[in-house]
């Protein structure tokens, strides 16, 4: 077992919302649609169109598309943090649209979003320290269940990272510190969105495996947007796969990877990275 697994994320301190039933899906999505407004022409289009998708407690549930399928934006507005859409969206058993500002402040920290840049992510100004601080400051009930030191440890990085700033991390170690700060939250729901996708071949494997121990740690489940399939396949239970904002074809990952129903899926399997696995098995 490894070493983060062994001491498990279990106090539940800080948590002000009634705490969901065991067979509540942390995020229920009936019928989301989101519109976006074409930057060029003006027009409307739906860049999430009609999906329904559900995730458990300790889940991986992946999306894939081809680039431009509405993957991030699903992934946003589903979890409360993008353009609003139409749809039921239960997020812990709480509905997104009917719920008040405190609430949904509340239920802000239970969903942690890991991105492609962990640059981009990391404010330039604030070294690894002070940006913990931050969040320290703004959760203190949450957040108090380890030390810095400790929670570098988590993502094996040593204390003297925390005087760095963003611009003097690798890639790989500026995506350690944003799974550190995700992982601080002990959220409900882990959202990684291309999360190896901008870091060098050799830290990708390392970078996954710690995502894996910290959804672990932490019992959260976790939604993963990718568009590499060996990526999705090491790491997720089930996928949907996107197309045009509908989602043309769900299940486990096995079954979609091995005996693709949709003639979509089958095209989007072949030309994507990983893809050849198939052929191999
Ligand atoms: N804020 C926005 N305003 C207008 N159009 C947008 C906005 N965000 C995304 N889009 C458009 O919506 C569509 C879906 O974008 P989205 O980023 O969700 O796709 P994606 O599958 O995540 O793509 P990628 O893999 O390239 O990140 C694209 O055509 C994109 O250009």
């Amino acid at each position: 077992m490894s070493e983060i697994l062994e001491t498990e994320v279990s106090a539940d301190h800080g948590r002000r919302l009634r705490a969901p039933e065991e067979s509540t899906p942390v995020l229920d999505v009936d019928d989301l649609v989101v519109e976006h407004r074409n930057r060029t022409t003006g027009e409307v289009f739906r860049a999430v169109d009609g999906v329904s998708l559900r995730i458990d407690a300790g889940e991986s549930v992946a999306v894939v598309g081809e680039s431009g399928s509405g993957k991030t934006t699903l992934a946003m507005a589903a979890t409360g943090l993008g353009v609003r859409g139409s749809g039921d969206i239960q997020l812990l058993g709480h509905s997104l649209a009917s719920i008040g500002r405190r609430q949904l402040r509340e239920l802000r920290p239970e969903v942690q979003v890991v991105f492609q840049d962990p640059h981009g992510s990391l404010d330039p100004r604030q070294s690894v320290r002070s940006g913990l601080r931050e969040l320290r400051g703004l959760q203190r009930e949450r957040t108090s269940w380890i030390d810095d030191d400790g929670l570098l440890d988590r993502v094996r990085l040593t204390p003297d990272m925390l005087d760095r700033y963003p611009h003097q991390l690798s890639g790989g170690q500026a995506q350690r510190v944003c799974i550190a700060r995700a992982l601080l939250m002990r959220p409900r729901l882990i959202v990684a969105d291309e999360p190896t996708s901008g870091l060098d071949v050799s830290v990708q494997a390392d970078v996954l495996k710690l995502l894996q121990e910290t959804q672990a740690s932490t019992g959260a489940a976790l939604l993963m947007i990718s568009h590499d399939l060996a990526v999705v396949r090491s790491v997720c239970d089930s996928v949907h796969v996107m197309f045009r904002g509908k989602v043309v074809e769900s299940g486990p990952c096995e079954t979609v990877f091995k005996n693709p129903t949709n003639e979509y899926t089958r095209e989007l399997l072949d030309a994507m990275p990983g893809a050849r696995w198939r052929a191999r098995r």
